[in-house]
């Protein structure tokens, strides 16, 4: 056995007293957890055992990813696992993951201050900067309050500068002559291009090109051209940092930085257009029509706050609305029933074919309309654009379910652990959907059991960081269908595989395309 002298030898080399600092600290740690849950009444959350550090998990995680059902496994890890909160590790990081709305209320609005965004600022700020959806804090509160007012009714309220898109999008259509095409890349065009005539005041038009005989403008100024284009890139790397989670430093490459720089240029060129306007040129675009762009230059002349926010709207809200729009029609496409129905209100209320009315489709009008408004619920509940979100927390907190043998006790969360939240299981949970949870069904949306769930539907998020955008995306989706279901009477599916395999990126879209016809 050791002698007394062996083990006050290690005990005072620099490797013993490490290993005492260490068991120290844990034993210290260990009993300062157990103070603060008993202090804060709970306990701490059941953990799952995913292999050797959870390095198998984020093998599977990866291999479900690349093959598009990664949304579909996290769902069913809640159902194998037989809880709605429990803890676990994915490549040696801790994660806590609920799809509990009472949980989830907790985290986005009863103890919003307990959480904040982590790494995400740091893995979105080459592209976005400082803005809205990046800061926590001071920023984000401030950047809420400039941008807050810009979303009010009569600014979203703007349907008809939608129109000359959908005449281009139609221009589309007809060239497949009824016969199949890929209607989610069209849709992505789409929303770019009414997106950035909104915030810019120019669009890019990305939806003119030669397929439909409308060249481009030769005159351009560097940086609108490959716009679309960069932005798209840059998201992907954006969305690559954030899978990295802390090692997000190392996804930095030329493409990523030449896409920024492209992203930049653009919004810059437009920015200075607006920073050199006069006065009377601002009111004069106010009167002409709402410039996202314009009507901030009257509350900061800073470029760099200007460049930052709208790029953060931008990236906020393209790719969910043409998310939105393609499962749409996805779904519309497949359900002859829906889609008949859906025509007989849209019918009725503003007319069809060569008789449509446009006049009639307003903010207000489309609002009315209870069919459609129920199979953009029943959209958004099978296809939340955001599936899934993390928060971290910035002090020891707790949860209010999970623990306990009934799962309904408060649980411990450690200051700086990540919580993720899976709006997409939540949305598909029997407790709260019924037996048919699965099925694409808007008439629920009628039945008095829906009105009752609370939490337990959140396509938008909830709390103080609430979409901005929620009026401005329902009503740009319901007029562009209302639009096409006027202008194209039949349409059809080409797509024989269901559930669709879906790409989870920042947001949630079709992993490859949306094969429809309309005619
Ligand atoms: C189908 C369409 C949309 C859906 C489902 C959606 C959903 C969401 C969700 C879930 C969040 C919370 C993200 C988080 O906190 O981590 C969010 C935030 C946000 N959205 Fe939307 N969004 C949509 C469209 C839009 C549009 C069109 C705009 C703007 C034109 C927009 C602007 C914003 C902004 C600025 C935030 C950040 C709010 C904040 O952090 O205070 N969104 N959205």
């Amino acid at each position: 056995m050791f002698d007394v002298d062996t083990v006050h030898n290690f005990f005072t080399s620099w490797y013993g007293i490490l290993l005492a600092v260490l068991i120290g600290y844990h034993v210290f740690d260990y009993i300062r957890i157990q103070i603060v849950m008993k202090k804060l009444g709970c306990v701490s959350p059941p953990v799952e055992l995913d292999g050797f550090f959870g390095f198998k998990l984020l093998y599977t995680s990866l291999k479900h990813k690349k093959e598009g059902t990664l949304v579909n496994f996290i769902k069913e890890r809640f159902e194998t696992v037989g809880k709605d909160t429990f803890s676990f590790r994915i490549a040696g990081t801790p994660v806590i993951s609920t799809k509990n709305p009472e949980n989830i209320k907790a985290l986005l609005a009863t103890q919003f201050s307990d959480f904040a965004l982590g790494t995400r600022h740091a893995q979105f700020k080459p592209l976005l900067g400082d803005g809205i959806f990046t800061l926590d804090g001071s920023g984000w509160k401030h950047s809420r309050a400039m941008l807050r007012p810009q979303f009010a009714r009569e600014q979203v309220a703007h349907v008809k500068s939608l129109e000359p898109h959908i005449q281009m999008l139609a221009k589309h259509v007809r060239r497949a002559k009824g016969g199949a095409f890929d209607v989610q890349s069209l849709f992505f065009r789409l929303t770019v291009d009414s997106a950035t005539e909104f915030l810019f005041g120019e669009s890019v038009e990305s939806l003119q090109d030669e397929s439909i005989g409308m060249a481009k403008d030769a005159v351009d100024f560097d940086g609108k051209a490959g716009f679309a284009e960069a932005f798209n890139t840059a998201q992907v790397y954006l969305s690559i940092r954030s899978l990295a989670q802390k090692a997000y430093f190392l996804v930095n490459n030329k493409e990523f930085r030449s896409s920024n720089e492209k992203v930049h240029k653009f919004a810059d060129y437009y920015v200075q257009k607006a920073l050199n306007s006069s006065p009377e040129e601002l009111e004069k675009h106010s009167q002409d029509g709402y410039i996202f762009l314009y009507e901030l230059v009257k509350q900061t002349r800073d470029p760099h706050v200007l460049r930052d926010q709208l790029l953060n709207i931008l990236l906020a809200g393209r790719d969910t609305t043409a998310g939105l729009l393609s499962f749409t029609f996805y779904e519309l496409a497949r359900n002859p029933q829906v889609w008949l129905k859906l025509k007989e209100e849209i019918y009725e209320k503003f007319g069809k074919g060569d008789d449509a009315r446009l006049e009639d489709i307003t903010f207000e009008s489309l609002k009315k309309c209870e069919y459609l408004k129920a199979l953009l619920n029943e959209v958004l509940r099978l296809y939340p654009s955001v599936p899934q979100n993390f928060r971290v927390a910035q002090k020891d907190t707790s949860l209010p379910r999970g623990g306990g043998p009934n799962r309904d006790q408060p649980i411990f969360i450690a200051k700086g652990q990540t919580v993720t939240y899976t709006v997409y299981a939540m949305h598909r949970d029997e407790q709260f959907y019924g037996k048919d949870s699965e099925v694409f069904r808007p008439e629920r949306w009628f039945e008095p059991e829906t009105r009752k769930l609370g939490w337990a539907f959140l396509p938008f998020n909830g709390g103080p960081r609430i979409c901005l955008g929620q009026q401005f995306a329902l009503t740009e989706a319901s007029y562009v269908i209302a639009r096409l279901a006027q202008l194209f009477p039949n349409l059809a599916s080409h797509d024989d595989e269901y559930p669709p395999r879906k790409a989870s990126h920042l947001t949630m879209c079709h992993q490859s395309e949306v094969k429809i016809s309309l005619a």
